[in-house]
């Protein structure tokens, strides 16, 4: 479906300060709200997984702490970087900031955009269009970029990452890799590349899960390599729906490996293991548990956009799984909206 909205402020919600704070020592996510409520939630939790002595409980207080002051200056940081780069960086592949164009694309994906995009277009069609990785669990792939543009896209984020330029984490849980938004990649990669090639996909793929309205997104490359990041343990995104596309290099071990939906118990029984392939992007709802292997031998890179749906987070935040309690921030924030997506239908004004 094509919409046109106003533009919006988007917001996250408060529970970004206290819930789902990860402990990657542990292999935990945990709420926090301070020492008392850690220790009755999680004390026995904790010991198992070797916090065992009062200095392992109090370096986690510590930890914990500082975690949530990094994450109530995010939005701010994350700004003040955006402004120095935009003023003092010089990019090495300029081409990449140039608006999204076709001959960046597979042919498959614009194969599959153009189908889904056809007023006749329906899921069986699509499905002949994209490989289903799992029907059960709703997971597909297909070729994403041409291999010149990974080429590209690589040596920009190495040349980014040699740099002097302030660098924010992806994510909570990676803690290597570039925030798309932070180099200016937002406007002319990926909000193309969500407006006019992943909504109509995923709208026909997700139309339960906000498919068809998805109205921002959160961007990153994470990187695995030895001596930095090489795993990424077992969590759900704040997403509703996600693309993670391999941009290379040559890389051994990595794969992606998918449990059940987030809030179904046993979730993570008999997880299905998805390996990458570079150039291709692999489409799962954020909801559905998911994790990386360790990384073999060599570097790993890959394009991940969260997909985000205010019509459905404003419901429900995924994270805290309560009505949203809102706080305004940067940019498209968590992606939640005070209003309603304000939305036209293009067919019905033809
Ligand atoms: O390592 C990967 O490719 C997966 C990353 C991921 O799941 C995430 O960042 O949400
Ligand atoms: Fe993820």
């Amino acid at each position: 479906m094509a919409t046109a909205g106003v533009p919006q402020r988007f917001c996250r919600c408060a529970c970004f300060c206290s819930e789902n704070l990860y402990v990657a020592r542990y292999g935990l996510h945990v709420r926090f709200r301070g020492e008392q409520q850690l220790r009755a939630d999680y004390g026995p939790i904790l010991r198992s997984r070797g916090c065992v002595t009062p200095k392992d409980f109090q370096q986690l207080l510590e930890e914990l702490e500082q975690e949530v002051e990094r994450r109530k200056r995010l939005g701010q940081e994350s700004a003040a970087r955006k402004a120095l780069i935009a003023s003092s960086y010089h990019p090495a592949r300029p081409e990449i900031y140039n608006s999204l164009q076709d001959v960046a694309l597979a042919p498959e994906f614009l194969a599959a955009a153009e189908y889904s995009a056809l007023p006749g277009a329906d899921l069986k069609g699509l499905l002949q269009r994209l490989e289903t990785v799992s029907e059960e669990k709703r997971i597909y792939r297909l070729p994403v970029f041409t291999a010149p543009f990974c080429q590209a896209l690589l040596e920009e984020l190495e040349h980014f990452e040699r740099s002097d330029m302030p660098k924010g984490r992806p994510n909570t849980m990676n803690n290597y890799g570039v925030l798309l938004h932070e180099l200016g990649l937002d406007e002319p990669l990926v909000t193309p590349l969500r407006e006019r090639f992943l909504q109509p996909l995923m709208a026909l793929l997700y139309p339960d899960c906000g498919g068809g309205w998805l109205d921002s997104h959160r961007a990153f490359v994470v990187k695995y390599a030895p001596g930095q990041d090489r795993e990424l343990g077992c969590h759900y995104d704040n997403a509703e729906l996600t693309i993670n596309v391999s941009l290379g290099k040559a890389f051994t071990g990595g794969a992606l490996y998918f449990g059940g939906l987030f809030q179904a118990p046993s979730a993570l029984a008999s997880p299905l293991e998805v390996e990458h392939v570079v150039g291709q992007g692999v489409l799962h709802r954020g909801g559905q548990l998911h994790g990386a292997r360790p990384l073999g031998t060599g570097e790993r890179w890959n394009l991940i956009v969260w997909l985000r749906a205010s019509a459905v987070r404003n419901r429900l935040c995924p994270m805290c799984c309560r009505k949203p309690d809102l706080v305004d921030d940067e940019g498209f924030g968590d992606g939640f909206t005070r209003e309603e997506p304000t939305t036209v239908d293009l067919c019905v004004m033809t």
